[in-house]
């Protein structure tokens, strides 16, 4: 990703869906802070789509209110203002509609031809939309002749990909038919995280780390994706789906894959995919038989969060009252390759939980317990912590000499913050411009969707046959007592996540007594 070198060549940004809740919260924002940054090449045009009528002048005031509410800065300059809202244009249409997409294809032509690239503009279309409306789109966007120009074009498009690997299939071949797969930019969000896009550099860039990275020195691995929030006002969405393909299926497997993958042989997209598929392949599949030993699914029941009670999930809006849809994950995976050979990798994620935190934690082998500075029982493992939200960094505990003591151990930790100082460019800003300037090394590709799919699809036809326990958590709790357990029984435990930077030597003592 080179946010911080690399502008961008001419290009019209078309986005479906510019009146909704992405746009809003996450797009415009990007955008406008890529532009400040004087990231983006001065003759961009973006073409909004929705089916409500508008104005430019209105679509443009719009913009300004959801930077100002959403956007790490607000408007403050207002020359740098009209320069990057006289780029923003309005198109009114209905996608299910083809002919309703000439009025876009004009409103793109018109401007290219003002910018001097008519029948050579560089076009990129965001699918902004509900998911059953990505391959109407796609296959209008061919039949209108909006894909027809010399120069390149490129669809993204968000999460959901499919419910399952045979619809995500279907959808992937719909999408074929007007881009091909180097055109085509699946959105996860979690690749566009700082720290997760620094995990490769971690672990490629200091001989420390990659002799030490295999099952001969790592104990265990935790990824923990944890939420206060509950369902909020995506409940039509979220019953349908829960957490298994919510959140593991794109955000913690990508997690998992990166801290997993080999080496690549060049740091290219393909080769970084590939071993990233690589991943996904020796991932351990789970018969269905099996799968209440591995994987534990739980909903949250009500509980308090920050000082209030909150309610049920059953009791949300919009949820079945006799909803089996699972709110949390926990599972217990191995990754059948020589590097990870017997290294259980724990991972848990869940809305109403006691905190919001991203967290990593490789666990490292133990010293021998009988020998040296063990007196009191008390050494406790390295761990090397990669913290990915809210704070963004990594810290190691150590084990080093209670200063004044002749061999009493205690332990210490060593930080570094990544977003002490000062902000770090959000997840959206670094995915528009890296499909802007054409790199999909953080994007997701057929493949990875797919055997991804392939391995949740077990579990989830597992649990709609209720086959396997539902378990209830509180809310603002760490999850139900099956999910300690799945560690218990190997001798394990969830290490305490530790979000905030002054708690954290204190938590690494605490680890330590643990
Ligand atoms: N919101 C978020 O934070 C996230 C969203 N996503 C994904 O992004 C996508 C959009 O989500 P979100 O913004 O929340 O959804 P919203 O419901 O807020 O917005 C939907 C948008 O689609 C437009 N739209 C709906 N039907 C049509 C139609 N027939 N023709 C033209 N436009 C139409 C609406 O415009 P109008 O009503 O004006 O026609 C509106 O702009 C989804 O795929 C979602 O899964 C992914 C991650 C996070
Ligand atoms: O994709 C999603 O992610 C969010 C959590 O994202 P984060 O960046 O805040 O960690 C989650 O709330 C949502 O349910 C899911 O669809």
């Amino acid at each position: 990703m080179s946010i911080h070198i690399q502008k961008t060549e001419p290009f019209t940004l078309v986005i479906f869906g510019a009146t909704g809740d992405l746009s809003k919260r996450k797009l415009f924002p990007a955008l406008f802070m890529l532009f400040k940054n004087g990231l983006l090449n001065s003759d961009f045009t973006i073409v909004g789509v929705g089916r409500s009528e508008r104005t430019a002048e209105k679509f443009r005031m719009e913009v300004r209110d959801s930077i100002n509410q959403f956007a790490r800065l607000q408007v403050t300059d207002e020359s740098q203002w009209n320069e990057f809202a006289s780029r923003f244009f309005y198109a009114a249409a209905d996608v299910n509609n083809p002919v309703q997409y000439q009025g876009i294809k004009k409103t793109v032509e018109e401007r290219e031809q003002a910018l001097g690239v008519k029948g050579k503009g560089n076009r990129l279309f965001y699918l902004a939309i509900a998911p059953d409306l990505f391959a109407t789109v796609s296959l209008n966007l061919k039949k209108s002749g909006l894909t027809e120009t010399a120069g390149w074009k490129r669809l993204i498009i968000e999460k959901p990909i499919g419910h399952d690997y045979s619809s995500a299939k279907v959808l992937n071949e719909q999408i074929k038919q007007s881009f091909t797969e180097k055109e085509t930019y699946r959105i996860d969000h979690y690749l566009g995280k700082e720290m997760v896009q620094n995990i490769e550099v971690l672990r490629f860039a200091n001989s420390l780390f990659e002799p030490l990275w295999s099952h001969h020195f790592i104990e265990s691995v935790q990824i923990t994706a944890s939420e206060t929030v509950g369902v909020e006002d995506r409940a039509n969405y979220y019953d349908e789906a829960g957490a298994l393909r919510d959140m593991v299926q794109n955000h913690i497997l990508q997690m998992l894959m990166m801290v997993c993958m080999e080496p690549p042989s060049r740091l290219k997209t393909e080769a970084i995919h590939d071993e990233k598929v690589k991943v996904l392949r020796s991932l351990r599949r789970y018969q269905e038989d099996e799968i209440g030993n591995y994987v534990v699914r739980g909903q949250y029941v009500t509980g308090v969060i920050n000082g209030k009670q909150v309610p049920a999930y059953r009791d949300e809006k919009n949820v079945n009252p006799e909803s089996r849809t699972e709110t949390f994950v926990a599972a217990r995976l191995y990754v059948d390759n020589l590097r990870w050979a017997g290294v259980p990798f724990y991972i848990r994620t869940g809305k109403r939980m006691a905190e919001k935190a991203t967290e990593i934690v490789i666990q490292f082998k133990e010293m021998p317990k009988n020998l040296y500075f063990n007196k009191n029982n008390d050494l406790g493992p390295n761990l090397l912590v990669i913290s990915i939200h809210p704070m963004e960094g990594m810290y190691m505990t150590l084990n080093a000499k209670k200063p004044g003591s002749v061999d009493e151990i205690t332990p210490v930790a060593m930080e570094f913050c990544n977003n002490c100082e000062e902000g770090t460019p959000e997840a959206y800003e670094s995915l528009l411009h890296d499909a802007i300037i054409g790199d999909q090394t953080f994007f997701t590709h057929w493949e990875e969707v797919s055997l991804a799919w392939k391995f949740i699809d077990p579990i989830r036809r597992t649990w709609d046959q209720e086959k396997a326990p539902m378990e209830f958590y509180e809310s603002g709790s760490w999850g139900p007592q099956a999910a300690h357990e799945l560690l218990a029984g190997q001798g394990h435990k969830w290490w305490p996540i530790s979000t905030q930077r002054r708690h954290r030597i204190v938590r690494a003592r605490e680890m330590a007594k643990i």
